[in-house]
């Protein structure tokens, strides 16, 4: 009987081993978020360990020299799974055949800017990509956008690329969901994995709304509420919440350059989400195309929810109940991300 399992088992490795490559990009390859998110990608971490990858890297043509250098690094990582690495700055060549695109390249903020202020510099490749997406990629691609604002950014990529659905679209706010879920955890002297179920509700910025009235978290092999864990509502609505909406900035101000290994594993995080499906009875954050929510929050924005995924299809967690103060932090929220899309449209029509 274990010879028969063993040879099954052998059988079942041989195959998945010859399974067909998939061929995923990353943009802005030659920066520091890439450069922490590269290797995780290439050793299996978020598409699983018998897929083996094509990674697209592609970057603006100055830039191309230092791609070429994390080309070598990734060849010296001698990793099993890692077919073939494309480095590009050729649309035609990055976007073909796409089964993932991960959409960091874009400018950065530095301190004292908002997010948004990034808007004018960066909404125009999000356009651009979306058009490459468009022409180039499979039907089926799907797409992060990871460069800021990356709610808007995302918009605008999706409305760019009208053959590929909107539901393939999404944008990172699982950073905003790691910070939230690591701050309980610290307040209540357990560990991250001890804490599910927090969301972040609308704009990866500073009007962004965690919110842990949902959450649970388990102390001692009791789960419990968050409110009854953490004990301290002055600070769940007060302290907390701005600590994770002003969390990059304080980033900035420390290393003066925004986070990149944080950005990288919640980018992991997203995908494999994506790829293999959120643990029964839980939910993420990730921002997703708001048409059809049950929460009131206006259609045509991608606004971060709480988000359950099978078989590689989100959808967002309905009927969760949404008290006053919820339901003020969640508009004004909203209410940031369409003046952003307004302001994004007018630019590009100029
Ligand atoms: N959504 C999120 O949670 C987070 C988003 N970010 C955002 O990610 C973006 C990238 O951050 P970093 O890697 O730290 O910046 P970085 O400046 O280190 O790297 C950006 C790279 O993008 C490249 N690039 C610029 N325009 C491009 C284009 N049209 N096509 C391809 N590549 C292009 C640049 O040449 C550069 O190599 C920024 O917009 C940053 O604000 C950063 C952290 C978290
Ligand atoms: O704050 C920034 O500019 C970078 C970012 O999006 C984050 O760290 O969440």
């Amino acid at each position: 009987m274990l010879t028969l399992l063993t040879s099954m088992y052998m059988m079942v490795r041989t195959f998945s081993s010859q399974a067909e490559p998939i061929r995923v990009l990353v943009t802005g390859a030659a920066g520091q978020i890439a450069y922490s998110l590269l290797y995780s990608i290439a050793k299996g971490d978020v598409f699983g360990k018998d897929q083996p990858i094509i990674l697209v890297l592609l970057d603006i043509p100055p830039m191309l020299p230092v791609v070429d250098g994390v080309v070598m690094e990734l060849q010296d990582c001698a990793l099993p799974l890692l077919r073939e690495v494309i480095p590009t700055a050729d649309e035609a060549v990055g976007f073909k055949d796409l089964d993932a695109a991960i959409l960091v390249g874009s400018m950065p903020r530095r301190e004292g800017m908002e997010r948004k202020d990034l808007l004018k510099a960066n909404v125009a490749i999000f356009k651009a990509q979306g058009g490459a997406l468009e022409k180039y990629a499979k039907k089926t691609v799907k797409v992060l956008v990871v460069g800021n604002p990356a709610n808007t950014n995302c918009l605008i990529a999706a409305k760019s690329a009208p053959s590929i659905p909107k539901e393939n679209f999404s944008c990172l706010t699982r950073l905003d969901h790691n910070r939230a879920s690591s701050q309980v955890a610290m307040r209540c002297g357990v560990s991250s994995d001890s804490v599910k179920n927090v969301i972040i509700w609308g704009n990866h910025s500073s009007t962004q709304y965690p919110d842990v009235h949902h959450a649970k978290v388990n102390v001692n092999g009791a789960e419990m509420g968050a409110y009854d864990a953490v004990k301290d509502d002055a600070w769940l609505h007060g302290d907390f919440i701005s600590t994770v909406q002003l969390r990059g900035a304080a980033v900035i101000k420390a290393r003066k350059l925004s986070s990149a290994m944080s950005a990288a594993k919640a980018i992991c995080d997203h995908m494999r989400d994506i790829w293999f499906g959120t643990k029964e009875g839980e939910f993420i954050s990730m921002g997703v195309y708001a048409a059809g929510n049950s929460y009131g929050i206006a259609e045509d924005l991608i606004y971060s929810f709480p988000i359950q995924i099978k078989n590689k299809t989100w959808k967002i967690v309905d009927g969760l109940s949404i008290n006053d103060f919820s339901r003020a932090k969640m508009d004004a929220t909203a209410a940031e991300l369409v003046e952003e899309r307004d302001t994004a449209l007018d630019f590009l029509s100029q």
